[in-house]
Order: C-alpha cells, then sequence, then structure tokens
C-alpha cells in the first residue's frame, strides 16, 4: 500500500480528484467505483470544479457505488441516490443511466445482490475504486467480522456505524438497520484502489491498517492483500503513525 500524507483534507481532496482526472483523461470509458460519508465529498468538488473549469467530460464512464440503505427509497435524502446526485451526478455531464447504485428498495433484496454483483462484472469489473474508512475498519457497509470472500450482500449494521451516521439522519431510531453492500472480494477485484482517510477520528483506523495484522474482525486490512492500494491520509489522520 502506498500511503500519500497531506497537510490538510483539502490538498487531500485535491491530490485525490487530480489522480482520478488523469486517469479518466487515460481512459475515457472508466469503471469508476464510488463511496459515499463525509470523506469523499471534497474529492467531489473537485471534479466538479475541473469539469466546470476544463471541460473533463464523463459521458462515457460508468460509476458504481459500493453501498445503499435497505428500506429508504431513492428520492429519500438520507438514501444513497440522492447523496450521489447531489453531491456529483447533478454537476457533471455523467448520463444517470451510467451511474449505479444497490437497489435497498428492491421486493427480493438477495436477488438484487447478486444481480448487483453480475452487473458489475459484465460491465468488465471496476478499474478504480474509491473507499472510505469506518472507525472500526469497515470498507463499504463491511462491518468486522464480515468474511474476506463475501460478494454483495446484506449486512446488519453495528451499532457503532449507525451511530456515527445518525448525523445525517432526524434520530437515530431513523439510520436503517441494514443495508447492501459489494462485499470484501467483490472490493478486492478493482483494479485500483483509492482509500481516504481524513479527520482525528480515523487515526485509530490508519494506524491500525498500517500495523496491524491481516484479519477478518478489521475490515479495511483485506487491502493489504491487494497489489495496487494508494492511501490518501491528511495529517490529522496520521497523527498515531
Ligand atoms: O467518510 P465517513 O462519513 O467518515 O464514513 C466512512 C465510511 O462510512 C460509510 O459512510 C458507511 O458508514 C462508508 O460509506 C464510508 O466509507
Amino acid at each position: 500500500m502506498k500511503l500519500i500524507s497531506t497537510s490538510n483534507y483539502e490538498k487531500l481532496s485535491q491530490q485525490a480528484g487530480e489522480e482520478i482526472i488523469s486517469r479518466i483523461k487515460r481512459n475515457p470509458t472508466l469503471n469508476l467505483g464510488l463511496a459515499t460519508g463525509s470523506t469523499p465529498t471534497g474529492l467531489y468538488q473537485e471534479l466538479i470544479k475541473d469539469h466546470k473549469q476544463h471541460k473533463t467530460s464523463y459521458k462515457e464512464i460508468n460509476t458504481f457505488n459500493l453501498d445503499e440503505y435497505i428500506g429508504i427509497s431513492k428520492k429519500d435524502r438520507n438514501s444513497y441516490h440522492y447523496f450521489m446526485c447531489e453531491h456529483l451526478f447533478e454537476h457533471i455531464d455523467i448520463p444517470l443511466d451510467q451511474t449505479h447504485i444497490p437497489d435497498g428498495t428492491a421486493k427480493d433484496l438477495d436477488e438484487e445482490c447478486s444481480r448487483y454483483e453480475q452487473f458489475i462484472n459484465e460491465h468488465g469489473g471496476i478499474d478504480l475504486q474509491i473507499l472510505g474508512i469506518g472507525q472500526n475498519g469497515h470498507i463499504g457497509f463491511n462491518e468486522p467480522g464480515t468474511p474476506f470472500d463475501s460478494r454483495t450482500h446484506i449486512i446488519d449494521l453495528a451499532e457503532s456505524t449507525r451511530k456515527a451516521n445518525s448525523r445525517f439522519f432526524e434520530s437515530l431510531d431513523d439510520v436503517p438497520k441494514q443495508a447492501i453492500t459489494m462485499g470484501i472480494a467483490s472490493i478486492m477485484d478493482s483494479k485500483e484502489i483509492f482509500l481516504l482517510v481524513s479527520g482525528a477520528s480515523k487515526a485509530k483506523a490508519l494506524a491500525t491498517l498500517m500495523n496491524g495484522d491481516v484479519r477478518e474482525d478489521f475490515p479495511a486490512s483485506a487491502l493489504k492483500n491487494h497489489g495496487n492500494v494508494t492511501i490518501f491520509a491528511d495529517k490529522d489522520a496520521t497523527a498515531l503513525l
């Protein structure tokens, strides 16, 4: 894993943005894996800014999101569909039918998991996957204990994850208890991975990742077995290294 440390969150977002834009320029039909949460929003701002200034085009790329809550509609402002439209898709020239997110309202959720997994494979797999990390080491919504051979599946969210994400909801009770997430093995199939880590609240998780063992109770540690991972971390996140 290659670690790029930056002085602050803005620089982290800029550097990750520049790397993504250069890959899109090299491969205009890139399959780009996307993440939600607070960490990548600065990066999405950078992509939007660049799109407006330099007209980098997203017309031919496909995007695949890691996860979606179960039981809230796409139009709900807390859905990851809504999040992605608001933070990225509405501001660039990507056709919406080339943006793909698991459907957390599907009638048959197991079938939706298989469909999503197969759909990504039919598109040739993910070229570059953007990831954040949870304080407990989760990637996507793969909570501690998720098998490393897992594919897209339904997950019961850890209480700590629900609490962390309750900041986006009116109350903790409103935070869904389950989500669909790409599995660890699905994420590991990506040709390249960018992990973004920002803030003091992630310092312990980053130190565990860098210094700890590869074990299923710390999902991000699987990334140590991937040959092409770049970690972008800001100063606060690297404080314990
Ligand atoms: O960037 P944040 O908001 O700290 O979230 C970290 C991780 O947690 C999730 O939001 C899920 O809880 C992931 O999608 C994200 O990568």
